[in-house]
């Protein structure tokens, strides 16, 4: 596996496989990899000759009270859990070379999609996501690019951008990797105390739950929403940020009934942890 730290150094690889007809699979990611980045890079390791695996906290999408100086870093282990999983090359740049000036070029999604859900809390998030992805792709001018269904907003999000930038990548999006107790893998579960992981199992319960009620023919998206909130609100040590359903793709507004497929999303606070998980209801 080779690692490069500095744009020059990985164009000359990326330029070299594209000359000589390889394909190049990418997987963006923050680092503190777990099962769930391992899946992505497995499944890009399978379907593509190269594998890039991007290391990078990418300030621009925390906002001021965010979590950016402390979020999780372990790039040694990073770099075995990459290698493990197939990963050719790791691409871990200094922010100032992804962000050469003050004065800043953004790709920004408008609309519902970045307003709804994590939008509203976070509201410079997608615009970060969106520009670091588009540096990217273009630096790496990958044929497919791998995320996960855990950030389900974050994928419909960047599916808009594609689409609307004419971008020539496949996008891949991989299931959400749980641990046993069904709690969803997560960079941020390293926060965890131990009584607040096990307070974490109410998100599984509550979306199962959901999954259950709707499966038997409950199609009023507000009691599903009631159900789920009363199950959360059970946790003491829980604090609801959001609980909603959309419609799929593009988190389009529904009607007064579920009546086709919808994301039920929700991000719950653990003491000062934020954690975020989802089920698609598939009609
Ligand atoms: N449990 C998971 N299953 C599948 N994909 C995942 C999982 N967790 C993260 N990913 C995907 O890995 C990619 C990189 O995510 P990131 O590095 O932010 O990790 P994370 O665990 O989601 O971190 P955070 O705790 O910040 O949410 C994203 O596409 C994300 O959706
Ligand atoms: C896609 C991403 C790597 C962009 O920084 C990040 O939002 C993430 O880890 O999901
Ligand atoms: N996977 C989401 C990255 C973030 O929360 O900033």
């Amino acid at each position: 596996m080779i690692l490069c730290r500095t744009i020059p150094e990985l164009q000359k690889l990326t330029t070299e496989a594209h000359a000589t007809g390889q394909s190049i699979g990418l997987v963006p990611t923050m680092g503190a990899l777990h099962e769930g980045h391992a899946s992505l890079i497995k499944a890009c390791h399978q379907e593509n000759t190269i594998s890039i695996v991007s290391i990078f906290v990418n300030p621009t999408q925390f906002g001021p009270n965010e979590d950016y100086d402390k979020y999780p870093r372990s790039f040694a282990k990073d770099c075995q859990t990459a290698e493990k999983a197939g990963a050719d090359i790791i691409f871990t740049p200094a922010a100032d070379e992804l962000y050469p000036s003050k004065d800043m070029t953004w790709v920004e999604v408008t609309g519902d999609i970045t307003k709804v859900l994590c939008g509203r809390t976070r509201p410079i998030h997608f615009r970060g996501v969106t520009t670091i992805i588009t540096k990217l792709f273009n630096l790496i001018q990958p044929d497919k690019a791998y995320f996960g269904q855990k950030d389900a907003q974050q994928v419909e999000v960047l599916r808009k951008m594609v689409s609307d930038l004419f971008i020539p990548v496949e996008l891949r999006i991989m299931p959400i990797i749980r641990e046993s107790d069904g709690l969803a893998k997560s960079s941020r579960n390293a926060y965890l105390t131990p009584a607040e992981k096990t307070a974490t199992l109410i998100l599984y319960k509550s979306l199962q739950k959901a999954k259950a009620i709707f499966t038997a023919g409950e199609r009023n998206p507000d009691n599903i929403l009631k159900t789920v909130q009363q199950i959360i609100e059970s946790e003491p040590l829980s604090s609801i940020d959001y609980i909603e359903i959309h419609g799929l793709p593009a988190l389009t507004p529904l009607t007064d009934i579920i009546d086709k497929t919808a994301l039920l999303a929700v991000a719950v606070k653990f003491g000062n942890t934020r954690l975020i998980d989802n089920i698609i209801l598939e009609v």
